[in-house]
């Protein structure tokens, strides 16, 4: 099976990039989902705190790739031509996935800092918050999980800075080119 992960700054586009791809009939693992999993196992409130309070706890218990080890039998599963892993947040995750699954392709998204504040305020998720400060501190948490390094080995970029449905095109285009649509 061939496996692609998305990497992208917060608010970049990763759950449209995923959901374009489930409607395209590709499989997805959402990382998040099994940190989401966790702080709900743990009894705790779904907030931005708790979120990154265990999957830091996560990773000092396994390791920086925790959450990567958890993803992996759950893409087997799948047995899918075609899967993709959404939230990849390090290099180390990144690793994983190459070691685990041969042909490993990372994509990233890249959108500009006032493009991601915009969409976060518009969105409104029980997690997200409004203020450039705000974002900025969720930046250097990511950044500080190894992002910086991940986006740095992206196989293939993609940008999101204009309207959903230009960025809907291009995506629809990428996996088709890596699923030999014809
Ligand atoms: N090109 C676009 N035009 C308008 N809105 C967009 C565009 N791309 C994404 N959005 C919206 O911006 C918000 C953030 O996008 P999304 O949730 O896909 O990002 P994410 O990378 O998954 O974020 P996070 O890292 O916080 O989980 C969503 O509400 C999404 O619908």
């Amino acid at each position: 099976m061939k496996v692609i992960g998305v990497v992208g700054m917060p608010a970049s586009g990763k759950g449209e990039f995923s959901r374009i791809a489930q409607e395209a009939g590709i499989p997805v693992i959402v990382m998040g989902d099994m940190i989401r999993k966790a702080v709900r196992e743990a009894g705790l409130e779904p907030n931005d705190t708790n979120f990154g309070a265990t999957a830091n706890r996560l990773r000092a218990e396994r390791g920086m790739d925790a959450i990567a080890q958890l993803c992996v039998p759950e893409i087997r599963r799948l047995n899918a031509p075609l899967a993709l892993v959404d939230g990849i947040r390090g290099d180390t995750e990144v690793a994983l996935f190459r070691k685990y699954f041969e042909g490993f392709t990372l994509i990233s998204i890249e959108s500009p800092f006032e493009k991601r504040l915009d969409r976060i305020a518009a969105r409104a998720r029980s997690d997200d918050f409004t203020t450039a400060d705000a974002l900025k501190n969720r930046d250097q948490r990511e950044l500080g999980w190894g992002l910086g390094k991940a986006l740095e080995q992206a196989d293939i970029r993609i940008r999101n800075e204009g309207t959903l449905e230009e960025f809907e095109r291009d995506v629809k285009h990428l996996l088709g080119e890596l699923r030999g649509d014809p």
